[in-house]
């Protein structure tokens, strides 16, 4: 492709299936594992998400708060984490973008994958899947963050040879 070029991203509804080569969809959704507890008050939707610290790594739990990102957006560059999974929890009940690519070798912006996540879904990027940085959308967001502390190197970051363009969310 020419230098100045870039490639327009497809924005897709964030799906339990459409999203499993990367990790898993954190929502309470009646295709997830759940049942009644807490004397029929209270519903838990169980073990939605594999979180994987790694070697000597130890789960930690932070909160991210967002800048909006404006639109259209440019996807320059992704990161990933080859010892552990990162999982994000939207708290402030806002969409948001998740870009990722599958495991393995650095991306072309053909592999790339774009989700609009809705307020009421997490994710959780599986040990070494590709992904871009927060992507939070309309207003300043805090998202619960469950990923690793621990030795090693866990920050993989690249950038594409062509870069990918985000025009809109589509909705
Ligand atoms: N650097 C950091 O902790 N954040 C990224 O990993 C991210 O995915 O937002
Ligand atoms: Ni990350």
């Amino acid at each position: 492709m020419p230098a100045d070029t870039f490639l327009p991203l497809e924005v897709r509804p964030l799906a339990r299936e459409t999203f499993a080569p990367y990790g898993e969809v954190i929502e309470a959704s009646d295709d997830a594992s759940h049942f009644t507890i807490n004397a029929g008050n209270t519903e838990r939707y169980h073990d939605l998400a594999r979180i994987e610290p790694g070697p000597d790594g130890r789960v930690i739990v932070s909160i991210f708060r967002g800048q909006p990102r404006a639109l259209p957006f440019t996807v320059q560059m992704m990161e990933r984490h080859p010892l552990a999974s990162q999982a994000f929890i939207p708290l402030s009940g806002r969409p948001y973008l998740v870009v990722v690519a599958p495991a393995g070798a650095p991306p072309r912006a053909e592999a790339l994958r774009v989700f609009l996540a809705r307020g009421d879904q997490g994710v959780n990027y599986a040990t070494g899947v590709w992904h871009h940085p927060l992507l939070a959308l309309d207003g300043v967001c805090d998202f619960l963050v469950v990923d690793r502390s621990g030795p090693g190197h866990n920050c993989d970051e690249i950038l594409l040879e062509t870069p990918g363009v985000i025009a809109h969310t589509g909705c």
